[in-house]
Formats: structure tokens, C-alpha cells, sequence
């Protein structure tokens, strides 16, 4: 026993450590360890020592950490890489992630998300023509398969673009399949494995690539107008700072991150949000009644202006994302020895570090009633992030005080910069949603089913059947 290390969960067996316990229910293997050794505990994960800091002060201190001590690229690389390519995101400095973030956000404007809240509407308003779980007057539909299909549909068709949409349903569909089998938290672990889903997902991810670079070079050579802004024209006309140009290959491995990122985390998000107003009715009708005020009984079409006015809706997204944070885990590399501000804990530079926010968005001292789902909890709360003081890593401002309870998004240099087009996506697709149906769980089942944590983001455990019923 170290005196000025955290104290390391106990375990059985070496390697194996507590992986299992953590990979099957990762809160309350967090809950466990924090009630019998605090807030810094160190965890056996096959074979690597996380050291988790947890609470607003966790947060802060993995949030906030310099680049130099604490190194995101190291964690995620071999998780990443293979799956969105080389030279993008994890597989460069991190001044250069910084950009490419910068040049993402270029994309991501009130003029882009104008132009994208018909587009999702439309895609959402015929995948209920056309999915064969929509049929007649009533019926139920399996969440685990329809969402998947419908967030794909409708991020491709804005911020992807019409041709990869078109791509992705027919040439490409598959490929994108065997890349999403690629993007796994075993390969987190075992990324040499030479396992036959590794070797579908090299070649998907050159298929993808491909894709993405024959739609440039057609727009270079003119064959295509810029009817519509996608992040594709976004990310053509861009250069780093060193005046070298954005490569072809480098927007094309940017594309595949952008669209791994908001599938996963919009995809379970989507699914929580139906699941948990189906056990819920009386928000669903507060959601239809809030249609109606703000878009008159005929509820007129939805406008990028007219969602800031929708609250409750907003509430939603922002309680879904207290109550299931796609990203439990949040990891960095030691790369030199820290001191735990408030301990006598120096972290040694061969462990990594691990950030669980959503921790403490279930903690009852921040949340009251933490388990509930409860939108209206954030009514009078819309606007407390405004105030706080900013800072700039060279990709805008994000608010420099991270040591919140509520941090879905991160917080600091790596922080998330696809709320704003998440919360679009979102607040289309359940609004179009509630318009159109009303839903509950499947006769004798009391409440939503538990966490699939096995996947990349926390999902709902499959198939998250919903019965619906349209609306007259
Ligand atoms: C509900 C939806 C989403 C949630 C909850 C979410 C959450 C997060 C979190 C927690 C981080 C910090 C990761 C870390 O600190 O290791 C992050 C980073 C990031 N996210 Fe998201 N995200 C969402 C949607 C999106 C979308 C739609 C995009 C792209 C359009 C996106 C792109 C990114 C990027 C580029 C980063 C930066 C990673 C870095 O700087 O290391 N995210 N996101
Ligand atoms: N055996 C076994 C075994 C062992 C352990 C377990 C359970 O262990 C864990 C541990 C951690 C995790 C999830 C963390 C994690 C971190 C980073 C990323 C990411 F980088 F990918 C992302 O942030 C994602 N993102 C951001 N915004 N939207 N998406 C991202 C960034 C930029 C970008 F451009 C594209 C991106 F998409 N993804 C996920 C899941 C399971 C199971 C089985």
C-alpha cells in the first residue's frame, strides 16, 4: 500500500482486475467504490491502472488538465484511428485536433441549421411513410432498430449531404455496417486483434474514405453546384494555421468522425427520450400542448427560429442527457506524475485517468429525486451556463469553470462541439415525433429497460419495444 497513491479497488485476479464488474455496470461499480474510498480510486481495467476522480472536482481536474499531463490522443487512438482514419482527431497533435475542431465548427452555424430543420423533418416525416413498423393506425415498433436508421437518415441528409445520404441507404450501407461494428470499446482494449470484424472494418473505412474523396473531386471539378451547405463544402475550403490546406483525405477522415460521433450519441439519446415518454404520457401531452401554443392549432412547420421557443422540449433533451450521458467514461494518458489537488495522491505517469460526469448528474446532492425523469426540474435553469467565464483553445469559447455536477457534453479543450446541431437533430426528431404519435411501453411493462453498456455509448437494452398509437 502507497501512501500517496489512491487506494486500488480490490480484485481477485491480477490483469482482469475489476473489468468486469466496470464493463457491465459501470455506476454502480462507481457508486460501490466511491461510498467504501471516495472520490479517487484507482481500478484494475485488463491489465491498466484507471485511476477515477470522480464529483465536480473529478470532473474539473480531467477536464481541465494540461495537455502536457494528461493526453486524450493516447487513450482513444486505437479506438478511433482504425475507424475514422489517419492523420484526423487522435492520430495528430493536438493542435491540429484544435483546428480540425475550429473548421468543424465553421460548419455548424444558425445559417446551416436554417437550412437543416426542414431537411431532418422531411427525412423523419417519410421514414414514418415508408418503415414498415409505422403501418396503419397503431401498432409498435422496435426503438433498438427504427432510431438507428432514422438518426442516420436524417444527420446524413443535412450535415453528411445528399450524396453520402443516398450512398449510405444503397452502395454504401453495408460498409457503414461493418465500420459501426468497428467502433467497439473491445477494440479499445485488443485493437491488433486480428479479429474478422477488424478486417471488415479496414476495409470499410477505405470504402468510406473513398466515397468522400470522389464526391470532392467531382465538386473541384465543378460537376456539382453548393445548392445546399454541408460540412463537406464546409471543410474544402479550409487551411491550418502552418498554411497547408486541409488534404482530401484529411476531410474525408473528418467526415467519418462527425458521422461516427453523432450517430451513436444521437441514436441512444433519441431512443432514452421515446422510451422514457412512453412511461410517461403526461409529458408527451405537455409536448403536444407545447406544439400547439408556439405553432398554432395547425401546427404549422417546424423553423430552426420557432425550436428555441419550444422549453419543454430543450428540458427534455437536456434531463435525457443528465439521466443517460451517452459517454460514461471519459479517459486520458498520465504522462507525468500529478497531484490531486485537496490529497496527498500523486498519479503516477503509467496509469490513466478516467472522468464519469454522469456520476455526479445522478447524485442526489446536485439533483434531487436523481433517478426521476423529470424535465421540468430545469425550468428557471435554461440559461445558467451563460455567465460563466470563457476561454479559447483555438476552437471558440467553452465555459473554463467545468467543476459542474451536469457536464454531458465535457468540458475544457476537448470539449464537445456537436451540441448545437444534436440539440437541432433531437428537437426536430421528437417534435415531429410527438406531432405525429403518441407512444407507451408495451402492456405490463412498468418502466424503460436497463443500459446496454456494451456498446460504445450507454443504449437502451434491445429491443426497446414501444407501442404507438397515431394521432387524430
Ligand atoms: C447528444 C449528443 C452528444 C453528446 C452527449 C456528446 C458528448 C461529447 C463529450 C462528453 C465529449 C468530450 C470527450 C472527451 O472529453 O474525451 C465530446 C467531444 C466531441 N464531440 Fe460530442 N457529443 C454529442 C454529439 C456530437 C456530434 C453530433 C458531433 C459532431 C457533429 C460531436 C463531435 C465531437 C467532437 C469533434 C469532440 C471533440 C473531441 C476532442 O476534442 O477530443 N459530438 N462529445
Ligand atoms: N473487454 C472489454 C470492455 C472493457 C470496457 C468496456 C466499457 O468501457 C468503455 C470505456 C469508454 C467508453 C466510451 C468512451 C468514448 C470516448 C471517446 C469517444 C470518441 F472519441 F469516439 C468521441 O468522443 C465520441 N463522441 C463524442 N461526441 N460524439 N461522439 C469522438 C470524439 C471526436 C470525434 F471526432 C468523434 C468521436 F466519436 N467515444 C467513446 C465506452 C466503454 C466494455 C468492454
Amino acid at each position: 500500500k502507497n501512501p500517496n497513491q489512491p487506494p486500488v479497488v480490490f480484485h481477485w485476479f491480477p490483469f482482469i482486475g475489476s473489468t468486469i464488474a466496470y464493463g457491465m455496470e459501470p455506476y454502480e461499480f462507481f457508486n460501490k467504490c466511491q461510498k467504501e474510498y471516495g472520490d479517487v480510486f484507482t481500478f484494475i481495467l485488463l491489465g491498466r491502472r484507471m485511476t477515477v476522480t470522480l464529483g465536480p472536482k473529478g470532473n474539473e481536474f480531467v477536464f481541465n488538465g494540461k495537455h502536457a499531463d494528461l493526453c486524450a490522443e493516447d487513450a482513444y487512438t486505437h479506438l478511433t484511428t482504425p475507424v475514422f482514419g489517419e492523420g484526423v482527431v487522435y492520430d495528430c497533435p493536438n493542435h491540429m485536433l484544435m483546428e480540425q475542431k475550429k473548421f468543424m465548427k465553421f460548419g455548424l452555424t444558425t445559417e446551416t441549421f436554417k437550412q437543416y430543420v426542414p431537411l431532418i423533418k422531411n427525412e423523419v416525416t417519410s421514414f414514418f411513410t415508408n418503415s414498415p413498423f409505422f403501418k396503419g393506425d397503431s401498432g409498435r415498433v422496435p426503438l433498438s432498430t427504427a432510431v438507428p436508421q432514422l438518426v442516420l437518415f436524417t444527420a446524413s441528409r443535412s450535415l453528411q449531404g445528399k450524396q453520402v445520404r443516398q450512398a449510405l441507404t444503397t452502395t454504401h450501407a453495408a460498409l457503414f455496417h461493418d465500420l459501426d461494428m468497428g467502433f467497439t470499446p473491445v477494440n479499445f482494449m485488443f485493437p491488433w486483434l486480428p479479429l474478422p470484424h477488424n478486417a471488415k472494418r479496414d476495409k470499410a473505412q477505405r470504402a468510406m474514405a473513398k466515397l468522400y474523396m470522389d464526391i470532392i473531386a467531382r465538386r473541384k471539378a465543378g460537376e456539382e453546384q453548393e445548392q445546399e451547405i454541408d460540412m463537406i463544402w464546409n471543410l474544402m475550403n479550409r487551411t491550418y494555421k502552418d498554411g497547408r490546406p486541409l488534404s482530401d483525405r484529411d476531410i474525408a477522415h473528418c467526415m467519418i468522425a462527425l458521422l461516427m460521433a453523432g450517430q451513436h450519441t444521437s441514436m441512444a439519446t433519441t431512443t432514452w427520450t421515446l422510451l422514457h415518454l412512453a412511461a410517461k404520457p403526461e409529458i408527451q401531452q405537455a409536448l403536444y400542448d407545447e406544439q400547439i401554443r408556439v405553432f398554432g392549432k395547425d401546427l404549422a412547420p417546424l423553423t430552426y427560429e420557432k425550436l428555441s421557443e419550444l422549453s419543454l422540449v430543450n428540458n427534455t433533451i437536456k434531463e435525457i442527457l443528465r439521466v443517460h450521458p451517452p459517454l460514461h467514461s471519459l479517459i486520458r494518458k498520465v504522462k507525468s506524475p500529478m497531484h490531486v489537488p485537496n490529497t496527498n495522491y500523486i498519479i503516477p505517469a503509467s496509469h490513466f485517468v478516467m472522468a464519469a460526469p454522469g456520476v455526479s448528474a445522478m447524485d442526489e446532492q446536485f439533483f434531487k429525486n436523481a433517478k426521476e425523469f423529470d424535465p421540468f426540474r430545469w425550468v428557471g435553469h435554461e440559461k445558467d451556463e451563460d455567465n460563466a467565464e470563457k476561454f479559447d483553445f483555438g476552437f471558440g469559447l467553452v465555459s473554463k469553470g467545468t467543476a459542474s455536477p451536469y457536464l454531458p457534453f465535457g468540458a475544457g479543450r476537448h470539449r464537445c462541439i456537436g451540441e448545437q446541431f444534436a440539440n437541432v437533430q433531437l428537437g426536430t426528431i421528437i417534435s415531429t415525433f410527438v406531432r405525429e404519435f403518441e407512444f407507451s411501453l408495451p402492456p405490463g411493462q412498468k418502466d424503460v429497460p436497463p443500459v446496454d453498456y456494451n456498446s460504445m455509448v450507454a443504449l437502451a437494452t434491445a429491443p426497446a419495444m414501444v407501442h404507438w398509437k397515431r394521432r387524430q
